[in-house]
């Protein structure tokens, strides 16, 4: 149970909190585990342990005031797996597992030597053994300019909606998963979408996968079948200047959105009608300025898309110059530009290795290279030799697999029990949805890291399903699933089990063969 044998409190912080308890010094608490944020991968992490050592008292330490779990958990495949997640109050949890208990505040220094933990209401924990689980934060264009915005938490996403609803025209700039549902939800207003590449949505789709979606975007969305019967996260109004969006004067302290984060709220601005979307190929930002910057451009400066709105009376807040010599006016910019690892605070005067993306450095047991800490999540960087058919990518799955994965190599050190790397880092799985179509990613399904070792099967059928097989050697490597294929068991046991296909050739993806009884 809390605060029992295992957890002396010495905090002057409620009479009832320090009873019975032994002292380490003045104002610490000792626990035996201490995991860091309340995202899926912490509350994972957090109840792995609460459960497995139900004598010894767990604390969850995070920095926002709700805490993230999994639901209507369900396993799709061997390793594919799909769940809502939802908001909830930390008693919730609590209630769960009584030897659990929730503070909420965020951790100011570590010292990592000591073993030691300190928050910004000024309490202190000593810990056995720590889990970081601390997230990340959007890597903003420009974090001092008001005009940008970030969507990370629910208090960036009802900022973001606060001003949608008013707004004509965004620019959205980013190719990955947040721009895709963005310029997808969005109705009502004017979206320019700034793409670096040829494609849209390369962090998970090749061209023809793009080729697939983009249709899409010319028809109005349809009308949502069926209501969502629950708001999964908060929209309660917060107190002025709280949500700010994301530029540097916000608390970036919330947990990560994740799948149907949108389905709550209304993504609407000020106009009629659904889709109006702008692709713009293959370009970047070459400034964010205001109209007096954009009057003084010197003759030759900066082609304007829109020359009657930027210099013939039309204003807006903010304009944007791309690199492909357009000039675009708008309400807003959306910054959907990745995300770097929340290693702050942690890394003050403690000596953690991070990883190529600046994430934690984490070994095949989730340790990092400080004694006795470990990390799971957005946070750290996978540091072991991967299976050939994973990567790590910053999602909802991974944060649960990792905190999970984290929790039992926590136990089975102080256990000093062996443990092997789980299964399911053998193989890349991901579900989600795109354009209102369901989308399976499985393995290397950009032939990452093949080169030209590789060739593609492709199955397509407008409007209605896209499918694509990663081949090296003869052996599935990786696929995309775009729509109600139904493939995703088999070809999951057939990129797991790497049986020779040469011999079935294109007729892998013949519609007219069932190929899930031929395999099965
Ligand atoms: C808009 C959006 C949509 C997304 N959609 C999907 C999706 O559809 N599918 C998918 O798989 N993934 C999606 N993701 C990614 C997914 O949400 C993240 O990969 C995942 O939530 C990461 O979980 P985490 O627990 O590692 O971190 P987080 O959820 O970021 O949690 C970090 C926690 O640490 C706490 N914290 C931070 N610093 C401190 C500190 N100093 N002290 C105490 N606590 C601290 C925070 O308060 C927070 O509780 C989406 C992300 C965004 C932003
Ligand atoms: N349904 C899902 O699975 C969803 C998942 N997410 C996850 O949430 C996290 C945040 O999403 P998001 O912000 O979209 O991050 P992503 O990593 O998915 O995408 C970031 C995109 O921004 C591009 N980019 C980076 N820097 C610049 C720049 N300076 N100018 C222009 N483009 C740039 C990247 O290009 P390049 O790759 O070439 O650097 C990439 O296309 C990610 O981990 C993502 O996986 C988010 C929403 C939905």
């Amino acid at each position: 149970m809390f605060f029992t044998s295992d957890i002396s409190c010495l905090s002057t912080h409620t009479s009832s909190e320090s009873e019975g308890m032994a002292c380490s010094t003045n104002s610490e608490k000792r626990v035996k585990f201490v995991v860091v944020g309340g995202g899926i991968a912490g509350v994972t992490c957090a109840e792995q342990l609460a459960s497995q050592f139900t004598s010894d008292s767990v604390v969850l330490l995070t920095a926002a005031p709700l805490v993230k779990t999994v639901t209507n958990y369900k396993r799709v495949a061997k390793i594919l797996e799909d769940f809502d997640v939802e908001e909830q109050p930390s008693t919730v949890l609590e209630g769960k597992y009584p030897n659990l208990k929730v503070i909420q505040s965020a951790v100011k220094t570590l010292q990592a030597e000591e073993h030691t933990l300190h928050t910004e209401d000024e309490r202190s924990f000593h810990y056995e053994k720590l889990c970081l689980c601390s997230g990340a934060k959007p890597k903003l264009l420009n974090r001092n300019n008001p005009h940008v915005l970030g969507i990370r938490d629910t208090d960036s996403a009802q900022e973001f909606q606060k001003r949608l609803s008013t707004a004509r025209r965004i620019v959205v700039v980013g190719n990955g998963g947040i721009a895709l549902e963005l310029v997808y939800e969005v109705e009502g207003c004017e979206v320019i979408w700034a793409v670096k590449d040829e494609a849209i949505g390369n962090t998970f789709f090749d061209a023809g996968a793009a080729q697939f979606l983009i249709p899409s975007l010319a028809l109005d969305k349809p009308e949502r079948a069926m209501p969502c019967k629950r708001a999964r996260y908060t929209t309660e109004p917060v107190a002025d200047g709280a949500a700010a969006g994301m530029s540097e004067a916000t608390v970036e302290t919330g947990s990560a959105l994740g799948p149907d984060w949108h389905e709550g709220i209304s993504l609407r601005g000020a106009e009629k009608g659904s889709h109006n979307v702008t692709v713009e190929y293959q370009c970047g930002i070459k400034q964010i300025c205001t109209q007096q910057e954009i009057l003084q451009s010197p003759p030759g400066g900066p082609q304007s898309s829109d020359a009657g709105d930027v210099f013939f009376g039309g204003t807006w807040p903010v304009y944007v110059q791309l690199t492909n010599g357009k000039t675009y006016g708008c309400d807003f910019i959306v910054s959907a530009t990745g995300v770097v690892p929340n290693t702050e605070p942690f890394l003050h005067g403690n000596n953690f290795e991070l990883g190529a993306d600046g994430g934690l450095l984490v070994d095949e047991h989730m340790h990092t290279t400080v004694l006795d800490v470990f990390a799971a999540g957005d946070v750290c960087s996978a540091g072991w030799e991967p299976s050939p058919l994973w990567q790590q990518m910053r999602l909802w799955t991974q944060a649960r697999q990792m905190g999970w994965y984290a929790g039992r190599c926590i136990a089975a050190e102080v256990l000093e029990e062996p443990i092997e790397l789980d299964f399911c880092f053998e193989l890349f799985t991901h579900i989600t949805k795109f354009f209102n179509y369901k989308v399976v990613l499985l393995g290397k399904f950009n032939a990452q890291g093949l080169g030209q070792d590789h060739e593609l099967l492709l199955r397509c059928t407008k409007g209605h399903e896209y499918i694509k097989v990663v081949l090296s050697n003869g052996r599935m490597m990786g696929a995309v699933l775009i729509g109600q294929t139904e493939l995703e068991e088999t070809f999951e046991n057939l990129i797991l089990n790497q049986m020779d296909l040469s011999a079935y050739g294109e007729h892998l993806l013949d519609p007219n063969i069932d190929i899930e009884d031929y395999f099965d």
